[in-house]
Order: C-alpha cells, then structure tokens, then sequence
C-alpha cells in the first residue's frame, strides 16, 4: 500500500470522528449562523482539535464569502485548508547537515521511543547514511536489549553498556566513536521517567553537557515521541520536556490506534515545532514525514 493510503487508512477513526462531529451542520443553501458556528466549533474541539485552531476555522466560514451558504463539502474543504496551512510550517523531515549529526531522542516509556529510533535509523540508512544507535536509557535493562535487537536487525552499529550504568558518560563514548569512525548519524535514545522529573531532567541535561564538550553543538536535534492517543496529555508532555530537554522537533506515532489525530494540528498550532515523522501502524514502513496536504485531506476526508 502507497504511504497516502497508510496514511488515510491509520487515520481512519479520527476522520470518522472528525466527520460525525461536523456533518449535517451546514446543509442546503442557508447562510451558516451562529448556531451553526458554534455546533462545527465545538465539534472541532471535541475531534481534538483545539480551541484555537477550532475558532480560526470558525472566522472562515463565518466569512462573507460563505453568506450565500455552504454545503458539508464546502465545510470540509475549508478545514482541510486550514490544517494544511497549520501544518506547512510544520512538517519537515529531519535534515542532515551535519556530520556526526547528534539526535537525542525523549520522551515517556510506552511511546513508541523504541521503535521509532529503528526506523528512523532504517530510513537515514536507505538513504545512504551511515548510523549509529546508543542506548542511554541505561534505567532499564528491557530498554538496552531492545534496542541491540533493532538495531541488528536494521544492521547499523550499537554502542551499549550495562544497566544502572552512566547515561551520560555512554552518551560520550556514542560521540566519541561517532566521530572517530565517520558516523553521519548518531541516534542516542535516553530514559523517559516522567515520574520523577528532577532525576530525568538531571539526566538530561548532564547528557548534553557532556557531549557538548566534545561538539559544542551537540545534540543537533532533540526529538520527543509522542504517542497519538493519549491525546491532551501529550501537549502536556511538550511543555514538559520542552522545559526538561529542549525540545527541537516531534515524532509522533500510534496515530492508527487514536481517534485523536486532531491532537497533531492542535499541537503544531500551539507549539509550531517541526513534525518531523508520523507514525500510522507497527511496521518499519509506517513512520515517515508527511506532506501537510496529504494529512489534511487524510483527516478531513477531503482526499
Ligand atoms: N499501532 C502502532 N503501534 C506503534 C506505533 N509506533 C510504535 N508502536 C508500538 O508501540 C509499542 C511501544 O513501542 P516502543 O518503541 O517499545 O516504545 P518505547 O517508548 O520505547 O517503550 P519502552 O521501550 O517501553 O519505553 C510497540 O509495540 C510498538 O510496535 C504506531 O505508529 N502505531
């Protein structure tokens, strides 16, 4: 199956809910009052939306243009234009300019942090690159034997060490190897204890003070996966590790499983991070940048 129809087929439930929530609300010739206005609003918030993004689409259609009326097409299409223009500023793969180019990858346990260092890893390798895996999230044992079976599995090197061990000092060794043996792309994934948020954030930031003193730049890019379905939660955890971490850019995964893909513009008009990925589904396939008229139509159901 083509990337758009993963796309289109992983979004399913939230263009369900996205449809449900704004159809029949604009139908015949009439021009779209207020009670209209309100009733596509709230259902924008309720498919995740956001309010802000909800109210901007809401002073479109309350445009004179649309006096005459407008149809669930016309509703639809406004939307979807909306999203996209939400979106392009937005959705940008993950560049490589830089050599080793250092990405730090955070974000809680369970959100696909894993699995989305593999094929992200698959990905630069497909196109040339020559990568490298360190597994900082040195917390817990489960976390470094996954990541040594992804990382045979996509046939780059790993630099790992025992649990309990120093994350930063490991994170060191990854760069020093990196640049000693030509690396393009070093990928370290590191804990995700939200719990204890002193810890983590002491964590994190000795690990890029440490390899700072080796490339004062590094990490070039730090990633925070996020998982689609919790839904509002993931905004909250931008904000955290935005303050933890230093966020730079998104991965977001699991879209498939949520009826909350709205989440994703609400996010990107919130924060404008880039997006650099999405994930819609468990294969190696099912991660990848996205244009911002594809997701919309995907979403709205334009396409
Ligand atoms: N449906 C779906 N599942 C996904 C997606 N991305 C990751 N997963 C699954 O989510 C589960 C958790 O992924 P991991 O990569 O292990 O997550 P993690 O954040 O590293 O989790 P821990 O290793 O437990 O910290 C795995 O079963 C993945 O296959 C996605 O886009 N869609």
């Amino acid at each position: 199956m083509s990337w758009f129809g993963r796309l289109t087929e992983g979004l399913s439930k939230s263009t369900k809910k996205l449809a449900n929530n704004i159809t029949g609300l604009a139908t015949g010739t009439l021009p779209l009052d207020e009670e209209r206005l309100d009733a596509i609003e709230e259902g924008l918030i309720a498919a995740d939306l956001g309010p802000r993004v909800a109210a901007r689409i809401r002073e479109r259609l309350a445009d004179q243009k649309y006096a005459k009326g407008i149809d669930d097409d016309g509703v639809r299409a406004v939307v979807a234009d909306e999203v996209a223009q939400i979106l392009a500023p937005v959705a940008r793969p993950l560049a490589i300019i830089r050599k080793p180019q250092v990405i730090l990858v955070v974000g809680v346990n369970g959100s696909g942090k894993t699995t989305t260092i593999a094929k992200l890893a698959r990905l630069f390798k497909a196109d040339g690159k020559q990568v490298m895996l360190a597994a900082g999230d040195t917390f817990r044992a489960a976390a470094i034997a996954q990541l040594k079976i992804w990382a045979d599995r996509v046939g780059v090197p790993i630099v790992a060490g025992d649990q309990g061990g120093d994350a930063a000092s490991l994170a060191f060794d990854a760069v020093k190897r990196a640049m000693d043996e030509g690396i393009d792309v070093l990928i370290i994934d590191t804990a995700g204890r939200l719990q204890n948020k002193t810890g983590l954030m002491d964590e994190l930031a000795k690990v890029k003070r440490v390899i700072g003193k080796l490339d004062p730049a590094a990490p070039h890019d730090v990633l925070l996966v996020l998982d689609a379905t919790t839904g509002q939660n993931a905004l909250n955890q931008i904000e955290v590790f935005g303050q933890v971490a230093g966020v730079t850019g998104l991965v977001m995964t699991k879209l498939d499983g949520s009826a909350r893909g709205g989440m994703l513009v609400a996010a990107a008009e919130k924060f404008g991070l880039p997006i650099h990925a999405i994930g819609v589904g468990e294969g190696m396939d099912d991660l990848q940048p996205f244009t911002p008229q594809d997701f919309a139509a995907a979403l709205v159901g334009t396409a």
